[in-house]
């Protein structure tokens, strides 16, 4: 595996101070050193800046949206890069806002891609649904063509084309979406497991019936998005938006592994951790240890473990 990882050290997609420091957490958990222990080509491009933004004024009900606009403009050109470098991508944010620069850095260098996303949340408020206006809980609204018609013009974001056909589109975790986004994954036709569908199927099946439907017509790159709330808040506490009854630690390991195995990753996001929301050191060590695991079965990483293919007994 040749893994290029991005750090975009941003938090203006929601009101939570401290979102910002996940990417150097994750990379201080040791995440190079130990892609590269497990045989992967590790090429870290460092952190994004990101300007600041004066008089960043909420527009209707979205907040910072220029700051927003203009960090994934640099995220796109970031990612689209390492695509170039021939890497699969790792982004670490910062809050899930950052999907949008992501995803449309994927986009403009695989063209056609399935997007599985990983989350409590469905992130798929429009700027006119959005009940906080916080644009992390926006960002696939911006990204798919079916919802081109519902985006106003927003200062920064021109540079941004949808991308993603609703169809080629999974979720997985979802346990606390707003009516309105219901309606829209309803409406799209969009293929959601739920916590209910994993408890009903088990995580296995649901893995099965995820890519039936993302193979079902022509096998495409896979863009993951993981936002470690998907995870149940007894595994990852130090996030923004917790939701009980998440993802067990080991269905999200089964996730991960199953869709390194299909051999199709092509970008990575690990998003909303966050060390303020922790209560003790623990909690934000076992935020950070899970998505560092995560990462690493992304890339391989097996819990049956592995050996040297010349390997032998001495
Ligand atoms: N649906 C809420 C909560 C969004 C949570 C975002 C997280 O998943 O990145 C909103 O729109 O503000
Ligand atoms: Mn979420
Ligand atoms: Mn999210």
């Amino acid at each position: 595996h040749c893994v290029g990882i991005i750090g975009a050290p941003f938090s203006k997609g929601q009101q939570r101070d401290g979102v910002q420091r996940g990417a150097d957490l994750i990379r201080a958990a040791g995440l190079v050193q130990k892609l590269k222990g497990q045989g992967c080509v590790v090429k870290d491009y460092g952190n994004l800046t990101f300007e600041d933004i004066p008089n960043d004024e909420p527009i209707g009900r979205l907040k910072s949206p220029r700051a927003v606009g203009r960090a994934n403009e640099l995220l796109a050109g970031a990612v689209l890069k390492i695509k170039s470098d021939g890497n699969t991508c790792v982004m670490l944010g910062g809050d899930h806002s950052l999907a949008i620069g992501s995803i449309s850095g994927h986009a403009a260098s695989r063209h056609e891609l399935s997007v599985l996303w990983v989350d409590a949340h469905a992130d798929i408020n429009t700027p006119l649904t959005t009940p906080t206006g916080n644009i992390h809980g926006q960002p696939l609204s911006y990204l798919i063509h079916e919802l081109h018609s519902k985006i106003p013009i927003i200062p920064h974001f021109s540079w941004l084309k949808p991308c993603v056909a609703a169809k080629d589109i999974v979720y997985i975790g979802l346990r606390d979406v707003d009516p309105e986004e219901h309606y829209i994954l309803k409406h799209l036709g969009i293929k959601t497991f739920s916590m209910t569908e994993v408890d009903r199927l088990g995580i296995a099946k649901v893995m099965e019936q995820t890519c039936d439907h993302m193979f079902s017509k022509v096998k495409k790159p896979i863009h993951l998005s993981f936002d470690i709330d998907a995870l149940d808040p007894s595994v990852s506490p130090a996030t923004g938006t917790p939701a009980a009854g998440g993802l067990t630690y080991r269905e999200g390991i089964y996730i991960t592994e199953h869709i390194c195995q299909t051999g199709l990753l092509s970008a990575v996001d690990m998003v909303e951790v966050n060390p303020k929301q922790g209560k003790t050191e623990d909690e934000i060590k076992s935020t950070v240890n899970a998505a560092v695991d995560l990462l690493r079965s992304c890339f391989g990483r097996v819990r049956e473990g592995s050996h040297e293919p010349d390997y032998q007994i001495p």
